[in-house]
C-alpha cells in the first residue's frame, strides 16, 4: 500500500538502522532547538548564557585548587613566624593562601546558584516548550484529513508523535548541558595536554566501549518501542474500555472484566520479556564497559603519581592532574553516552517531525469560486466511485444522481450500502477516486473547503457529546457565534432541545456529560436533539442528518422529523434513516445497495414499484402489527 500520502516505509524488524540513518536522524536536533527558540528567545538566551559560565568554572575550581597544593607544601617548608595562628596571621605568610581559598570558595558557591538558575530556566523553558508542541501539533492534526485518522497507520504515527510531544523535555536540558560539557572538556582538556599530552590520548580508551554499547542499546530500545506501537496502542484501548464510563454497562452485563484482564496480561508480556531481555543486556554490558573505563583511570592515575614521585610534577600538580583526569573522563563518557542519548532521543524525534510532515490532499484551489448561495440548480453525483484507503472493494461505485435545490431526499439501504460514504464525500471529508461532484455546476473541488463546510449543517450518527455547557455542545454548530444566545436559543427550539434544557437545573450553563462532577448526562435521544441544534445554528442551504435519529422514540422522531421538513422547506436536506415513517416525508428517496442506487423515487412511486423498498418497507410494518 503505497497510496497514503507522507506515507514512509515501516521499519523492519530484523533490521537495525545503520549509522547513516542514525546520524541523518541528528538533523532532526536542529528543528528542535527551532522549536525552543520559537518558544521563548529570552529564555533559551537565559539558557545559554548561564551554561557557558558554568561550563568554565570546573578547570578555574581545579586550577585553584592547585595553587593551594602548592602552597600549602611552599609554607609546610617556610620558617614558622611563630607556634600560634595569631603569628602566622599577622606575619602575613597566610595572606595568599586565604585569597586562594575565597577565591575557590567564591568559585564553587556561583556554580551553585548557577546551576540553581539554570535548572529553573530549563523547566520553565521545557513546559513552555511541551505546551507548544501540543499547539502545534494539534494545529496540525486539524488540518489533516479524515482519512488520516480512519487510518491505523496514521493513528500509530499520532500516537507516537503525541506521546513525544510530552516527553521530550529531558532532551531540551540534556541538549544544552552537552554543549556546557563540551566547553568544559576543551578547558580541562587543554590543561592536560599542557602537562601530559598523552595522557589525553588514553582517554578515548575508557569511553569508547561504553559508547558503542550504549549506542546499540538506545537504537534497540527504540526500534523496539515503534515495532510495538500498535500493541501498546491496543493496550491503552484496553485500560480505556476497562474503567471508562462509556463501556462500564455492557462490560458489566456481559462479564468482560475478566476476558479484559487476561489480554490485557497477555499483551503486557510479551512487551515486559523484550524489555526485561534488553534491560539486562545492557546491565551486564555496562558494567563490563565501566570496570575497563576505571581501569584506564587509574593506569593513567599510577603514571601521574610516578612523575610526581620522580619530581617532574608538583603535588599541586599532581592533584590538577589527577582531578582533570577524573572530571575529564567522566565528562567524556557523559558527553558521548549523552550524544547516544541524544542520537536515540532524535530518533523519537523522527516520530514527531515526521507526522508534521503529513500533508492534507482535501486542499482548497489556489483561487476558489465562492459556494452558490442560495443553490440555484443542485448538487449532482456525476459517475462517483470511491474506494476507502487501504481496502479493495468500491464502497460506491458509478454514482449518478441528482439532489435537486430545495429537495429533501432520504437516502435508504441495508447496513454498508454506502449512504454515509455519499455524505463525506458530499462534504468533501474524502474526494472521490472516479467521477464528480458538482454544486450548480461547479465541481466540489472549486470551492474553499471552510466555505462548503460553512454552507452544510450535517450532523452524522456517531456526532460528539462534548463534556461542556448546554450551550456550548449547541454554540460549536458555529463557533464564531458561540455567545450569540439569541443564536443558540433559536436553534434548540427547532431541534426541540429546547424542552431539554429548560428540565435542566442550571439550563443553558449546565454542565453536560458524565466526565466531570458538575455534569449532568443526557439520554441518548436528548443529546441527538442537543446535536442537532448545531446544524440549525448555521444558515445553511444543505441540512444533512445522517441517522442521529436513531436514538429518538418513534414519537420524538417523527416531531423531529416533521420540524425539520417545515424548517427545511426551501432548503435541500439530505437524511438517513433506518424509519420508515421518517424517510417517507422525504420528497425523493434514493434506495442503495451496495454502492449504487437500486431504486428512486417517492415513497408511493417507490411502494407502487413493488422492489425492494416495498419489500423492507412491508418488514418494517409487519414488525409494527
Ligand atoms: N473508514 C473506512 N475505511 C474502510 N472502509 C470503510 C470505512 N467506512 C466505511 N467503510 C466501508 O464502506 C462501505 C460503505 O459504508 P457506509 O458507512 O457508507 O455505509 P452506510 O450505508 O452508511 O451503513 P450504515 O447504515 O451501517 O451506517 C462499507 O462496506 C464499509 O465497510
Amino acid at each position: 500500500m503505497t497510496d497514503l500520502p507522507g506515507r514512509r516505509p515501516p521499519p523492519t524488524p530484523d533490521k537495525a538502522p545503520t549509522f547513516r540513518e542514525r546520524l541523518e536522524n541528528l538533523r532532526h536536533l536542529g528543528r528542535l532547538v527551532a522549536q525552543i527558540w520559537r518558544t521563548s528567545r529570552s529564555m533559551t538566551s537565559a539558557s545559554i548564557g548561564l551554561r557557558l559560565i558554568a561550563s568554565l568554572q570546573p578547570v578555574a575550581v581545579l586550577y585553584a585548587a592547585k595553587l593551594i597544593v602548592d602552597e600549602v607544601v611552599r609554607l609546610t617548608g617556610v620558617q614558622p613566624p611563630g607556634p600560634g595562628f595569631l603569628d602566622w596571621w599577622q606575619s602575613g605568610e597566610l595572606n595568599h593562601v586565604f585569597l586562594l581559598l575565597a577565591l575557590e570558595f567564591a568559585l564553587v558557591l556561583a556554580n551553585d546558584l548557577i546551576a540553581r538558575a539554570t535548572g529553573l530556566v530549563d523547566s520553565i523553558l521545557s513546559e513552555l516548550h511541551s505546551n507548544q508542541v501540543s499547539v502545534e501539533l494539534m494545529a496540525h492534526a486539524a488540518r489533516l484529513d479524515l482519512m488520516h485518522f480512519e487510518s491505523a497507520e496514521y493513528q500509530d504515527r499520532l500516537e507516537r508523535a503525541r506521546r513525544q510531544a510530552a516527553g521530550r523535555n529531558a532532551l531540551l536540558s540534556q541538549m544544552f548541558g552537552q554543549a556546557q560539557d563540551m566547553i568544559t572538556v576543551v578547558t580541562l582538556a587543554g590543561g592536560l595536554f599542557f602537562y601530559a599530552p598523552w595522557l589525553v590520548l588514553l582517554l578515548p580508551l575508557s569511553f569508547v566501549p561504553a559508547i558503542w554499547g550504549e549506542t546499540r542499546f538506545n537504537t534497540l530500545a527504540y526500534f523496539m518501542s515503534r515495532w510495538r506501537t500498535p500493541e501498546r496502542r491496543e493496550l491503552e484501548y484496553i485500560r480505556y474500555i476497562g474503567a471508562s464510563a462509556e463501556t462500564a454497562k455492557e462490560l458489566k452485563l456481559f462479564g468482560l472484566g475478566d476476558f479484559l484482564i487476561a489480554r490485557f496480561k497477555q499483551l503486557a508480556q510479551t512487551i515486559y520479556v523484550e524489555n526485561r531481555s534488553l534491560s539486562t543486556q545492557r546491565a551486564v554490558w555496562g558494567a563490563l564497559f565501566s570496570s575497563i573505563s576505571s581501569l584506564t583511570y587509574y593506569g593513567a592515575y599510577a603514571f601521574i603519581v610516578w612523575r610526581t614521585v620522580t619530581g617532574d610534577f608538583s603535588i599541586g600538580d599532581l592533584a590538577f592532574l589527577s582531578g582533570s583526569f577524573l572530571r575529564l573522563n567522566g565528562l567524556f563518557q557523559k558527553i558521548l553516552l549523552g550524544f547516544t542519548a541524544i542520537a536515540g532521543q532524535s530518533m523519537y524525534l523522527d516520530d514527531l517531525f515526521s507526522f508534521f510532515e503529513i500533508e492534507p490532499t482535501i486542499l482548497s484551489p489556489v483561487s476558489p469560486k465562492p459556494f452558490p448561495q442560495p443553490i440555484r440548480r443542485g448538487i449532482s453525483f456525476e459517475n462517483v466511485g470511491f474506494r476507502y484507503p487501504d481496502t479493495e472493494g468500491w464502497a460506491i461505485r458509478h454514482l449518478s444522481f441528482t439532489l435537486m435545490a430545495g429537495e429533501t431526499l432520504a437516502l435508504v439501504g441495508e447496513n454498508g450500502a454506502g449512504k454515509t460514504t455519499i455524505v463525506k464525500l458530499l462534504t468533501r471529508l474524502y474526494d472521490p477516486g472516479e467521477g464528480r461532484i458538482t454544486v450548480d455546476g461547479i465541481d466540489l473541488k472549486d470551492f474553499a473547503v471552510g466555505d462548503i463546510h460553512a454552507h452544510i449543517g450535517v450532523i452524522f450518527q456517531d456526532f460528539i457529546r462534548y463534556s461542556l455547557s448546554a450551550r456550548e455542545n449547541i454554540g460549536v454548530g458555529r463557533i464564531e457565534d458561540q455567545d450569540d444566545m439569541a443564536r443558540i436559543g433559536d436553534a434548540a427550539e427547532r431541534s426541540l432541545a429546547d424542552a431539554v434544557i429548560a428540565k435542566l437545573p442550571e439550563g443553558y450553563d449546565q454542565q453536560l456529560g458524565r466526565l466531570f462532577k458538575k455534569g449532568r448526562d443526557l439520554s441518548g435521544g436528548e443529546w441527538q436533539k442537543v446535536a442537532i441544534a448545531r446544524a440549525y445554528m448555521r444558515d445553511a442551504d444543505l441540512i444533512i442528518l445522517d441517522e442521529p435519529t436513531a436514538a429518538l422514540d418513534a414519537k420524538a422522531e417523527s416531531e423531529v422529523f416533521s420540524r425539520f421538513k417545515s424548517l427545511a422547506s426551501g432548503k435541500t436536506a439530505v437524511i438517513i434513516s433506518h424509519r420508515f415513517s421518517t424517510v417517507r416525508m422525504a420528497d425523493r428517496i434514493l434506495v442503495l445497495e451496495n454502492g449504487a442506487i437500486l431504486e428512486s423515487g417517492s415513497h408511493e412511486e417507490l411502494l407502487g414499484l413493488r422492489g425492494r423498498y416495498a419489500e423492507l418497507f412491508e418488514l418494517q410494518a409487519a414488525g409494527y402489527r
